[in-house]
């Protein structure tokens, strides 16, 4: 059952040419539509939960949905992955509900104390098995419960706000972290720019030049694609203003540059809530749930596929498992004492 470390997908990913995404999943419609993707497209992939998905599902509802995904797909390298984590103890509980990868999020601490929160996160996960992936330089947008700078502010300073490669390094060598999101231009949610963004991709070089073989992660990477704004305001929404990162520009920095992670979330509700929206419009009388929450799952798989295609991990899967057994990476150790191994 390939319910595997990020470790593996990211040997490859780093190599070039192609990025893993790491879908936010919330509910059985989303955890499902994003599976259906990977499965008919053959790419790896990253199930993450944040901390606001725990409360909202509740993580013993969200793991059953996980494991019966796992055991649909056993083909399928799929990771599981805690969002934005904030202390030691939520990491903690997440290895005891088997995650196999965690991020410990002190972006928004003083570079020391980023460091030793990081440095205890990793010692924790380590032990257990577990990757860590941690953050440094501050991204725009709303990220959890944290109203992040708005997007004309983040754009007029952003050179301030971007990773520094010189922290970078000594982030890298005084926590031992397994891979690091990166701030180089993205923004969380579906406000991030005034303006048509311009990712960093000297950073990326710089970073990958101070910190060698450090897999980097990109979050806020949703493209918060027009047409489905549109069908928002088409359909009764309100989303003015709304705009995202360039999907070539992601394209690039996972193909050209090496970045191996790619956050997404913000597109995969743009595509469940236009689609929602457009039953409810053209069928006012409509209130069996499954007469909406089916076409909304459908339209989740269609973006996830668009999003494989963008990051070129379609066709990697079989790539990867394959790599996984040569390398004989250690599982996790909750999968040793579920699957008795
Ligand atoms: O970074 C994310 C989750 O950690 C999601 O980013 P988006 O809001 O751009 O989808
Ligand atoms: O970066 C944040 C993710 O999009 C998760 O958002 P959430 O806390 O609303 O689940
Ligand atoms: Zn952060
Ligand atoms: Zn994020």
């Amino acid at each position: 059952m390939p319910l595997m470390s990020t470790k593996p997908m990211f040997d490859l990913a780093y190599e070039g040419g192609f990025g893993v995404g790491a879908f936010n999943v919330n509910n059985m419609e989303i955890t499902q539509g994003i599976i259906e993707a990977c499965a008919q497209e053959k790419s790896p992939l990253i199930l993450q939960i944040s901390k606001g998905a725990r409360k909202y599902a509740n993580m013993r509802y969200l793991k059953a949905i996980i494991d019966a995904a796992v055991e649909e797909y056993p083909e399928l390298p799929i990771a599981i992955h805690l969002d934005h984590g904030d202390t030691v103890d939520l990491v903690k509980e997440c290895i005891g509900d088997g995650f196999t990868s965690v991020m410990i999020d002190g972006s928004h601490h003083s570079l020391e104390e980023n460091i030793s929160l990081t440095a205890e996160a990793v010692k924790v996960a380590h032990a257990a098995g577990v990757v860590v992936e941690a953050e440094l330089g501050m991204l725009g947008g709303i990220e959890e419960d944290v109203v992040g700078l708005d997007a004309a502010e983040y754009e007029k300073n952003i050179e301030k706000f971007l990773t520094d490669p010189e922290d970078a390094k000594v982030f890298y060598e005084k926590t031992g972290i397994d891979s690091l999101a990166v701030a180089i231009g993205t923004s969380h949610g579906a406000y991030k720019f005034t303006h048509e963004a311009k990712l960093a991709f000297d950073r990326i070089e710089q970073i990958m030049k101070t910190c060698p073989g450090l897999p980097l992660v990109m979050h806020g990477s949703s493209s918060v694609p027009k047409e489905f704004i549109d069908l928002i305001n088409q359909y009764g929404g309100k989303m003015p203003n709304a705009m995202g990162v360039p999907e070539d520009q992601i394209a690039n920095a996972v193909r050209q540059y090496g970045v191996c992670k790619v956050n997404i979330d913000t597109d995969l509700r743009l595509a469940l809530t236009a689609k929602i929206r457009e039953v409810f419009a053209k069928d006012p009388a409509e209130f069996d749930p499954r007469k909406y929450l089916a076409p909304g799952r459908d339209a989740i798989t269609e973006m996830v596929k668009r999003k494989l295609h963008m990051l070129n991990s379609a066709g990697k899967a079989e790539q990867i498992i394959a790599h996984w057994k040569k390398e004989g990476e250690p599982l996790p150790n909750y999968y040793k004492q579920t699957a008795g191994v």
